[in-house]
């Protein structure tokens, strides 16, 4: 396998310093010739009854138009947004649904500081558009120290899902730094604020039926797990690059570790800032025998991992 060799270039994106724009990039196969498309959906929930039309019509009439029923979900006070944003097929049932074609007002929610909003609910679910994609959305989250090789596995990864025909999406910390997250810092609320906002957006990627790979080094426990409670249960992949620390810090790739230690960057995670492993991680990923495995190794674990969760198809 050839590495690229990459020319990395500091900047200063907001109140973030040191970070990079990274795309790592392994040479592997081109994608196979697996492409994306349409097809007669079956229907695949009690909502065919719900909005009156048989299978045979959802299956056929599904390209047109439907009327959208907009609807908002049960009034959760003061920030239970689980409950709020759960989705699914089979999330109708117990589910109010308010017709805002109909007589009744719309049951309010006040989800943090957000008073008065409802839950607008549309007849095109995850679910259909995983039949569409002939996967299920979810995030693999890969949690490591700088330098463990999370943007090179989720790279690898990409690539590799999308040999497989399978459409994926990359969250990098770096990256989000680089627009959305701009405005955080490396300090511990920054961070916690950086984990949670890229938790909500995978959780989005993932509604979308998107196969939503999320690589940052979210330091903490308790930020990683809330993301984790934000998804279905199984929905939320967490992949723990176990590498000891002298390890990352001789690859030091950016030379941030260097710069850390010279105490030239204040607050370097595994330095002068913690790391909390993960306790239950659905997969570890650790060196065998003092070496670690290619990005190309790792990936297929991951991808082995989601083709027997039955993730690689709707
Ligand atoms: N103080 C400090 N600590 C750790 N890392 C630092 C720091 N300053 C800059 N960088 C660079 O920023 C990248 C980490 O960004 P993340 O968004 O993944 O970090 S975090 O999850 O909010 O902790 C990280 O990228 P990776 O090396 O890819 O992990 C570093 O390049
Ligand atoms: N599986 C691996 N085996 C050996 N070296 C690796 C592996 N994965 C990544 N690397 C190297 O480690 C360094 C850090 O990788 P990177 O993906 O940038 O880590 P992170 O995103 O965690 O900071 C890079 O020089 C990369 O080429």
């Amino acid at each position: 396998m050839i590495v690229r060799s990459l020319r990395f270039k500091m900047t200063t994106i907001g109140k973030c310093s040191s970070i990079y724009r990274t795309s790592p990039e392994f040479d592997l196969p081109e994608p196979s010739s697996g492409k994306l498309g349409f097809q007669k959906l079956p229907a695949c929930n009690s909502r065919d009854k719900l909005f009156g039309l048989s299978s045979t019509e959802v299956k056929t009439s599904f390209v047109a138009p439907l009327r959208a029923i907009e609807a908002s979900r049960k009034a959760h006070v003061n920030g239970k947004a689980e409950n709020v944003h759960r989705t699914g097929c089979d999330s109708n049932d117990d589910m109010p649904i308010n017709d805002c074609h109909g007589d009744s007002i719309p049951q309010m929610s006040t989800i943090g500081n957000s008073t008065n909003i409802v839950w607008h609910k549309c007849t095109v679910e995850k679910c259909d558009r995983e039949e569409l994609l002939q996967q299920r959305g979810c995030v693999i989250w890969i949690t490591g120290l700088s330098g463990s090789g999370k943007s090179t596995l989720a790279c690898a990864l990409g690539r590799g899902l999308h040999a497989r025909g399978k459409l994926t999406y990359i969250l990098d910390g770096d990256n989000v730094r680089h627009g959305l997250n701009r405005d955080l810092s490396f300090r511990a609320e920054d961070r916690a604020e950086n984990i949670r906002r890229i938790g909500e957006v995978a959780k989005l990627f993932a509604d979308a039926g998107v196969i939503c790979i999320a690589s940052l080094i979210s330091p903490y426990r308790k930020e990683r797990d809330a993301c984790r409670a934000l998804l279905a249960e199984g929905d939320f992949i967490e992949v723990f690059m176990d590498v000891p620390l002298h390890v990352c810090e001789a690859r030091d790739p950016k030379g941030l570790y260097k710069l850390a230690r010279a105490g030239k960057i204040k607050g370097f995670t595994g330095i002068d800032d913690p790391y909390e492993p993960p306790l239950n991680s659905e997969i570890v990923l650790h060196q065998n025998r003092g070496l670690f495995d290619s990005p190309n190794d790792l990936a297929d674990t991951v991808i082995s991992y989601l083709d027997e969760e039955g993730y690689l198809k709707a």
